[in-house]
């Protein structure tokens, strides 16, 4: 399997397609040996989770779903971030029904990644705050480049990280962790993130990350993929049901909480001093 991926990497076999998308919010390539999707976020500078960029991903999870994908790596195109977490211009003065329709999408996005049956790794190649956090939380395997930060920050930011962002941190570093990190708001280096198992392994440079982000999926794809499914999805489905049974609840959480002067204040400042940087 080593030797045929390098073969593939190395382009003496081009088996390579670049799956068609209607945006190019994300490239997406599925190679059609392995049935390896690789998934980039593709939203300059620092893919900021937009609506649009949300719906082009959950479009490509719900096309995977009929194409023979047998796993996804899901990375960006940015030098510097993974993600730099929901777009805040979403979350500063929108209309109810934009917030509302911003929320159902990062929802949607949500359960379908969370809930993927085939293996997902988050090849972190740079900062992952609050939902680029949630992002690589949600696939089953986590690997990152040196240097860089991730976390759930929200409460630094005077806004709160909803349930279900902080049921996947729990279900990763454990309930004590988690409340410590969430009360704070912590962005943790990638090295402070590998020592409580926040990520999974660091990578020495983003080649590496890549190789290392096959590599698991090399081991992934060696598994009988239905007990592999059913194993993964009997972990997941408790935090996943309680976001699906109290979908209308949770927007109503979100609406009610942004809409309020002081959250809308501490955005705008936080805007400000991210423009000022
Ligand atoms: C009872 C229960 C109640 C529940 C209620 C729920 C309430 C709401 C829940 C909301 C949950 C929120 C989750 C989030 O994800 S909030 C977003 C948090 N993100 C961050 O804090 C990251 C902010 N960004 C950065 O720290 C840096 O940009 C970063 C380290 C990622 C990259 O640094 P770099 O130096 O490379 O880039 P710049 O900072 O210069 O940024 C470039 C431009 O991008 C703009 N930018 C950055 N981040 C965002 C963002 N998240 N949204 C929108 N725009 C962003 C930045 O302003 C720069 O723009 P300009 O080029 O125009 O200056």
């Amino acid at each position: 399997m080593f030797v045929l991926r390098q073969c593939l990497t190395l382009g003496t076999k081009s088996s390579v397609r670049n799956f068609a998308a209607a945006t190019n919010l994300v490239n997406v390539k599925i190679n059609e040996d392995t049935g390896v999707v690789i998934m980039e976020l593709n939203k300059p500078p620092v893919n900021s989770l937009n609506y649009e960029l949300l719906e082009a991903m959950h479009r490509t999870l719900v096309k995977l779903e009929n194409e023979r994908c047998s796993g996804m790596i899901l990375t960006s195109s940015s030098p510097n971030t993974f993600s730099a977490g929901l777009d805040l211009l979403e979350m500063y003065k929108p209309t109810v029904d934009k917030a509302r329709k911003f929320w159902g999408m990062l929802q949607n996005t949500w359960i379908k990644l969370y809930s993927a049956p085939y293996p997902t790794v988050a090849a972190i190649n740079g900062h992952s705050p609050a939902g680029g956090c949630l992002l690589a939380m949600s696939c089953e395997y986590r690997i990152m480049v040196p240097k860089k930060k991730i976390g759930l920050n929200e409460t630094q930011l005077g806004i709160v990280a909803p349930q279900w962002f902080q049921d996947c941190m729990k279900n990763i570093i454990g309930s004590r962790q988690a409340e410590k990190a969430l009360i704070a708001g912590t962005l943790f280096s990638s090295e402070e993130a590998a020592k409580i198992g926040l990520i999974d392994e660091l990578a020495t440079d983003k080649e590496d990350l890549m190789k290392k982000a096959h590599d698991f999926m090399d081991e992934q794809l060696g598994l009988p993929p239905l007990a592999r499914s059913t194993v993964k999805i009997g972990f997941r489905k408790d935090t996943l049901n309680r976001l699906i049974n109290s979908r209308e609840v949770d927007t109503k959480y979100f609406i009610d909480f942004i809409f309020q002067p002081k959250v809308q204040e501490s955005l705008e400042m936080y805007l400000q001093a991210l423009k000022k940087k």
